[in-house]
This record gives C-alpha cells, structure tokens and sequence, in this order.
C-alpha cells in the first residue's frame, strides 16, 4: 500500500481538532498530498454516531462507530492511500478502546470488534494535564455525553493504561503533551515528525 495513514487520539479537549487542521496546513504547505478526515466520518453512519450519543449507548455505539469506520476505511480512507496521499484522521481505534470501554463494552470486545482495522504509520497519542484538559472544556464547551466534570482525567489515564495494550495491538502511541505548549509548535513538530516518515516510506 502506498500513501501515510496517521491518526489522532486521546483525551477531549487534549487539541486534536486543532492539530488535525494545523499539521495539516503545514504538510500541505510543504507540498505534501493531505486528506484531513475523523472518525466518526462525516457520511451517514459518523453522522448518526457523531450526533446521537445520547440515545446510543454501550454495544450499540460500539458496534455503529465501528461500522462507520469500516465504511470510512473502504470508501474514503483507503483510496486515498493507494492514490499515495497522506491521511491524517481525528480520533480512530484507540478512542473506541477507551470511550466504549467508559460506556461499559467490555475491552476484549472492542479489540476483537477492531481487529480488522487499519493500522496506521503513525498513532498520535494527544494528551495533557487533567485540569488543563478540564479548563479547555469548560471555556469551550461539550462535545458529547463523554464530556464532564472529572471525565478528562479518567479518559487521559485510561489511555495512559493502555499504552502496553496499543503497542501490542499495532498502535504504539507517540506521545505529545499539549499541557503548555502553544497549537502551532505542537503542529509543527508533529508535522516534521510525519514528513520525516513519509520520505522514509
Ligand atoms: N495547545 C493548545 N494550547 C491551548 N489551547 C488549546 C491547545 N490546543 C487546543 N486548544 C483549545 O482547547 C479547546 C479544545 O481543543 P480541540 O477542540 O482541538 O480538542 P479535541 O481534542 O479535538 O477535543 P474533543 O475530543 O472534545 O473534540 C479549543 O478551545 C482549542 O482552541
Ligand atoms: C472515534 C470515536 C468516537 N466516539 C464518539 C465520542 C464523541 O461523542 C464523538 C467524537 O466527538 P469529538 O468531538 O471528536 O470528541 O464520537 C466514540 O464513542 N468512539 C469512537 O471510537
């Protein structure tokens, strides 16, 4: 397969909305072919999932965030990286490992659930300190259901505990502590880190 696939997970508020349109802007800047995309997708299923975790919970959400995710690998993701381009997705498998498994699927079903997923070059592991984390939401305000009080801290040391569980599944986190560090510095090194990868492919 041609092309770079790099995803962006971790804690709400952590930035990778942010860096996703950032790294992207500097590698297409630098001449670099970029899809900026997320899960989940903004086709129907995503759709669904995006904007009704209210009313979907448990294996239910599970099982649909997955299926647009197949859906999104097949009919967007993978196109595009046999057009050689470069794939940078807002949140991918390891968000299911941590939210589903807060919503109670267990996280030997979420694994299996995802096995046949795409593994990426590059798995961006976003994170930073649980009261700026809390900050950020409270200042800009709730995605979902996921997203309150006390919620970042159990999502960022969820991910951190599941560091050897990534590895061992094919996504072992890069790490990047935005905690201090201003958008557009994060973005960069991030973006060098990609371009770097992508002449080595
Ligand atoms: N490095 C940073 N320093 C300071 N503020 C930041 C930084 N990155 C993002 N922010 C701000 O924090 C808030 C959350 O950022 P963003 O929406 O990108 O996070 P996210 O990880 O995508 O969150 P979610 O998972 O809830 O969608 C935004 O208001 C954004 O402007
Ligand atoms: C990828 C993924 C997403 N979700 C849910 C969690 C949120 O409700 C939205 C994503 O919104 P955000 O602005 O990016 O925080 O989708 C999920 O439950 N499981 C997943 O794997």
């Amino acid at each position: 397969m041609a092309g770079l696939f790099v995803t962006l997970d971790g804690p709400g508020g952590a930035g990778k909305s942010t860096l996703l349109r950032l790294v992207a802007e500097h590698l297409a800047a630098s001449g670099h072919p970029v899809l900026a995309t997320r899960q989940p997708s903004d086709r129907q299923l995503g759709q669904i999932a995006r904007h009704h975790t209210a009313t979907f919970t448990g294996t239910a959400l599970a099982c649909l965030v997955a299926a647009d995710r197949f859906h999104h690998l097949a009919a967007e993701i993978q196109p595009a990286l046999n057009a050689d381009q470069l794939v940078i997705c807002d949140r991918y498998v390891p968000s299911s490992y941590v939210l589903q498994n807060l919503d109670g699927v267990p996280l030997e079903y979420v694994r299996q659930l995802n096995a046949p997923a795409l593994r990426p070059a590059l798995a961006v592991l976003v994170t930073a300190p649980a009261a700026v984390l809390e900050q950020r939401l409270a200042d800009r305000g709730a995605h979902s259901r996921f997203e309150h009080p006390g919620s970042s801290a159990a999502e960022a040391d969820r991910y951190a505990g599941l560091a050897d569980v990534l590895v061992e599944d094919g996504f072992p986190p890069h790490w990047v502590d935005t905690g201090d560090v201003p958008p557009q510095v994060a973005a960069r090194t991030i973006a060098d880190h990609v371009s770097a990868l992508w002449s080595r492919r």
